[in-house]
């Protein structure tokens, strides 16, 4: 948004970031797990709940959510995947003109920089129409420079499954594949990177603030006009006025809450915590829904395969990856095999309603304590004994919501209630997947190499025999994890629909001048990882806006005080990145990580 809004050299753009500058430790794709639970996550937690997470510490999931430059993107898994085209079919057909899968592509298209236009060609043996990538655009994508012999033999095991291996960013799904990522020469490339450090310094209309915690958006009551934002920096509470436009771009957690604070969002939720109400929204925090998944379905590996190695070839791996950013630490390991399968309860026959994605583990520690280590999971993906099989939820039926903390509710982390698994269909559909995992972890060539299946009961589930439906279901609500997709919680729709947020050009109903343009506003998640989707919608924003305010000029209601930016804000830019700014302290990477960074 920030990249796209100042190519206008007449607007000014201020763009807010309560995180800090971002880490150079986020660059090394095989520490991507080290970043959940540091100083650069928000550390949202669920609310305890009967259908889910109970095993968990205090029975609540962690949901790690960016906060640093570049938000979640700078803390992901890089994975490029845009969706299937009924997802956005789908979108349209809810009453959102132009949302559907061929007005949306050219804004997939817009961003990408597909290094590797050819060899996706070449790999699926001509399978994929160039129609379906680009390479002109900011975001670079590409397979990673490195793969490991799991990675391969995952690929070959989905094939021994019956799957047709392709490129699944064109409009197929069902199959399997070699996953491209959002990375750029084997360093992951976050939107902040990609999109706002480029012209950070080289655009005099574009301002960034990093640690600025916006605290609500400023509206006025009568003409239910927002006009500007209300932020912490350095300690003290600045206003910054809007001649055109405040964009909400604050994730699925934290757009909700802002427009909460603001006033906008259910009546009784706010009266009750003397909120004075500007638009009664009850949509804002509704309709969450996420990616679910599971842990407790493992492979585990021989010494044919295993990549655990001694700490002095660890060392050895982080020093090349510094000189040339390559081998294991360029890559997230088996996580780069991507297959999507369907259930007997999909009824769409070309539709997926299950991904699997293929986790990096350490069997001992795993079975010793399931809990610490999904917490602690530090370890660099690329050494591991263990492949857990995560069988995903793509199309969800349970929905939950969100809503402010009543104690804390500016500065305290919302309430988050995720619902997960509280309908049966979304059970069923599970439990097929983790069949369909357990096939593939059966098959010949895992079997080949001496891996096969860890048939142990998990502590919270041990009342019930591995391998029943008692037990899985069992999994289900006490290990409950997901891929940390959540969406929808100010839902994109028609007036008519109750709980619409947004409008199909992303503006807020009842209020003029106030945009949501996030993951928040998908009405349903696509079915795929949500950050390429996410890009696309800012893309496609950024368009609205310009449409807008170039057929309409600017109206300057607010007099002096409509300046873009308040100019008595004592500020100093930062060109400096806090942490690792040098080769040296990637080396000691080991040592130093935990210290600065957690
Ligand atoms: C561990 C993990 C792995 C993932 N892996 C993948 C993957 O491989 N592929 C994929 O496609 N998707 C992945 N995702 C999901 C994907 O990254 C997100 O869907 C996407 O980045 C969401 O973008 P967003 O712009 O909606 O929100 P965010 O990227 O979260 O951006 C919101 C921004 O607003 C800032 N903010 C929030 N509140 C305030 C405030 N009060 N004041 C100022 N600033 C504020 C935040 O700090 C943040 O920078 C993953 C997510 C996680 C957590």
């Amino acid at each position: 948004m920030a990249n796209r809004l100042s190519e206008i050299e007449g607007w000014k753009v201020l763009l807010l970031e309560a995180g800090i500058e971002e880490p150079q430790v986020a660059d090394v794709p095989a520490f991507a797990p080290s970043l959940r639970r540091s100083l650069i996550d928000w550390e949202f937690q669920t609310q305890p709940q009967r259908t889910n997470c109970r095993a968990r510490r205090n029975q609540r999931c962690i949901w790690p959510r960016g906060r640093v430059m570049g938000g979640t993107s700078t803390i992901n898994y890089m994975i490029y995947l845009r969706g299937a085209p009924e997802d956005y079919n789908d979108w349209a057909a809810m009453g959102n003109p132009g949302w559907s899968y061929d007005e949306v592509l050219p804004y997939f298209l817009k961003s990408e920089d597909n290094r590797n236009i050819y060899n996706v060609d070449k790999e699926y043996q001509g399978t994929v129409s160039q129609q379906y990538h680009a390479s002109n655009g900011e975001w670079t994508v590409e397979y990673y420079p490195y793969q490991d012999s799991n990675t391969l033999l995952s690929l070959e095991a989905w094939k021994e499954m019956g799957l047709d291996i392709f490129d699944q960013n064109e409009p197929r799904q069902l199959g399997a594949m070699l996953l491209q990522h959002s990375s750029r020469d084997g360093v992951r490339l976050s939107t902040n990177m990609a999109f706002v450090e480029p012209v950070r310094y080289q655009r005099k209309n574009l301002r960034v603030i990093s640690q600025a915690y916006v605290t609500r958006i400023l509206i006025n009551p009568v003409t239910k006009e927002a006009y500007g934002v209300e932020y912490v920096h350095n300690n003290r509470l600045v206003q910054a006025m809007a001649v055109r436009e405040v964009i909400l771009s604050a994730g699925v957690i934290n757009s909700p809450k802002i427009l909460m604070l603001s006033g906008i969002g259910p009546k009784q939720d706010l009266e009750d915590l003397n909120i004075t109400v500007v638009q009664h929204l009850p949509g804002v925090g509704r309709n969450l829904h996420d990616h679910t998944t599971i842990d407790g379905l493992m492979i585990a590996l021989s010494n044919l395969t295993a990549t655990t190695v001694q700490t002095e070839q660890q060392n050895r791996d982080i020093f090349n990856y510094v000189d040339t950013h390559r081998g294991p630490m360029s890559s997230t390991g088996p996580l780069q095999i991507n297959s999507f399968v369907k259930t007997s309860l999909e009824t769409n026959p070309n539709r997926a309603d299950i991904q699997y994605s293929l986790d990096s583990s350490d069997v001992g520690n795993f079975y010793s304590d399931p809990i610490l280590t999904d917490e602690a999971n530090v370890l660099p993906l690329a050494y591991y004994n263990g492949l857990t099989i995560r069988p995903v939820l793509l199309a969800p039926k349970s929905r939950g919501w969100i809503t402010l903390n009543t104690t804390h509710p500016v500065f305290g982390p919302p309430l988050i209630y995720p619902n997960t698994f509280v309908e049966q269909e979304d059970v069923l559909r599970m439990l097929e997947g983790i069949r369909i995992g357990l096939r593939f972890g059966n098959t010949k060539v895992f079997q080949n190499v001496g891996a096969q299946i860890v048939a142990n009961e998990l502590p919270a589930c041990s009342q019930f025999t591995f391998g029943t439906d008692e037990y899985f279901v069992c999994i289900m609500e006490q290990y409950t994890t997901t891929l940390y997709h959540p969406v929808g919680t100010c839902k994109m729709g028609p007036g008519k629909d109750h709980l619409a947020v947004v409008d199909p050009e992303l503006r807020v109903y009842g209020i003029k001048n106030l945009r949501v343009i996030d993951s928040s506003i998908m009405p349903v998640t696509p079915r795929a990882n949500t950050n390429t989707a996410t890009i696309m919608i800012a893309e496609k924003g950024s368009d609205f806006i310009k449409i807008k305010w170039n057929n309409e000029g600017v109206h300057n209601k607010h007099g002096d005080q409509g300046q873009s930016i308040d100019e008595s804000l004592n500020y100093v830019a930062s060109t400096k990145h806090n942490h690792f700014t040098t080769k040296y302290s990637l080396k000691s990477i080991f040592g130093r990580f935990f210290k600065s960074i957690i």
